[in-house]
């Protein structure tokens, strides 16, 4: 699968490689107490970006609980130079300085990234090992498939969940367009993943229920185009106005909002939790090269699994091939039942 995706950051599209690979060497000042902020950081205010164009990043400030706070607001940044390699994405808790009033024509600088809690990355491709970070802090990743037109591809699903899982992200299903097709075949593949599913038609959107698991987190929204993603999107946030429809192949116009990512906040009515979630639409990317997942990272999705793998022979590769793999044994002595082999069966597929 090919990386379709153009650049987010345009302006210096190796800045993320080579902050990368330059945190990979030893460094010998690491064990330094950090110096002191400089006092001119000590006024900074913390924002959570939004979104990115071009070297200016958009950052929400003073977010709370109320989204009717008036101190909330949008300010625009661009980054100070002693982060021109770390990479700031959607989602980022940064640091601003400067002029953070978000006024008309003003423009701060982000002079630090906090830690991130997740950390959704993607590879160039398949075989390529540098990883480029795409998203920060989303606690779900939900995928949006269709039950036909486009068809649903089950190897495109896997693909995402190794990516959600890879990023210690827990994942969700939305199939649409189940007023075309029996979406039940297709999703039996992903079963014994537990993955919670939503089924959508035009005349019965699950927005209660997606709302419901929206409520208090971050959602990174991903899909092939055409799956209905921002039909989905528009009817959850309807300010955020995102595109339907395909891209007119002739003009190439068709589209009224930008293709690029976005944070949106997303009210929560009548959930439990009635706190707002964000949802992040990804218009961008369809595909993830997964060249940078590693089994241990996978394994973060399949902690059931993981503690029995810890009995597998040194390198085992845990596939179906593999000598004296652990998960054998244990769907053989009975410690994992059948929906425990289910998964093994799953993981395997994932692994591949
Ligand atoms: N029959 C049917 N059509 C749907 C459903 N949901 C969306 N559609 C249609 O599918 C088409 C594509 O929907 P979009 O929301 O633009 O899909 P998208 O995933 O955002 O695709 P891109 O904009 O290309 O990224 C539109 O014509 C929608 O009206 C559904 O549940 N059933
Ligand atoms: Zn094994």
């Amino acid at each position: 699968m090919s990386w379709l995706t153009p650049d987010e950051d345009a302006d210096d599209p190796y800045a993320e490689y080579a902050d990368l690979q330059v945190r990979q060497r030893p460094n010998p000042k690491a064990n330094r107490p950090r110096t002191k902020r400089r006092p001119e950081h000590a006024d900074a205010v913390t924002g959570m970006i939004t979104a990115v164009d071009r070297g200016r990043y958009t950052a929400l400030v003073e977010t709370g609980a109320d989204p009717q706070d008036p101190r909330e607001r949008t300010v625009l940044a661009s980054r100070a130079r002693e982060l021109r390699r770390t990479p700031i994405v959607i989602g980022d808790r940064v640091h601003l300085v400067g002029d953070t009033s978000g006024d008309t024509g003003t423009l701060s600088r982000i002079v630090a990234v906090e830690d991130r809690r997740t950390l959704l990355r993607r590879s160039a491709d398949d075989s390529d090992r540098i990883e480029r970070v795409m998203v920060a802090n989303a606690d779900q990743m939900l995928i949006v498939v269709a039950a036909a037109n486009p068809e649903p591809r089950v190897r495109l699903v896997d693909r995402y969940l190794v990516a959600a899982y890879d990023a210690g992200i827990s994942p969700l299903i939305c199939i649409t367009k189940v007023d075309l097709a029996d979406p039940e075949p297709f999703l039996s593949h992903f079963a014994a993943l537990e993955v919670p599913v939503f089924r959508s038609e035009p005349d019965a959107w699950p927005l209660a229920e997606i709302r419901e698991s929206l409520a208090g987190r971050t959602t990174v929204f991903v899909g092939h185009s055409g799956v209905g993603k921002s039909t989905l999107i528009n009817a959850l946030v309807p300010e955020a106005e995102r595109a339907i429809g395909h891209v007119n192949e002739v003009t190439g116009r068709g589209r009224h909002t930008s293709s690029s990512s976005v944070a949106l906040r997303a009210a929560t009515p009548g959930a439990a939790n009635g706190a707002a979630g964000w949802v992040i639409d990804t218009p961008g990317v369809r595909s993830f090269g997964l060249g940078h997942v590693t089994t241990e990272g996978m394994l973060r999705g399949f902690t059931d699994l993981a503690e029995i793998i810890e009995g597998c022979p040194r390198g085992c590769t845990h596939q179906d091939d593999a000598p004296d793999c652990e998960l054998d044994a244990a769907i053989a002595d009975g410690r994992l039942d059948a929906a425990g082999a289910a998964r093994v069966e799953s993981l395997r597929r994932l692994l591949k």
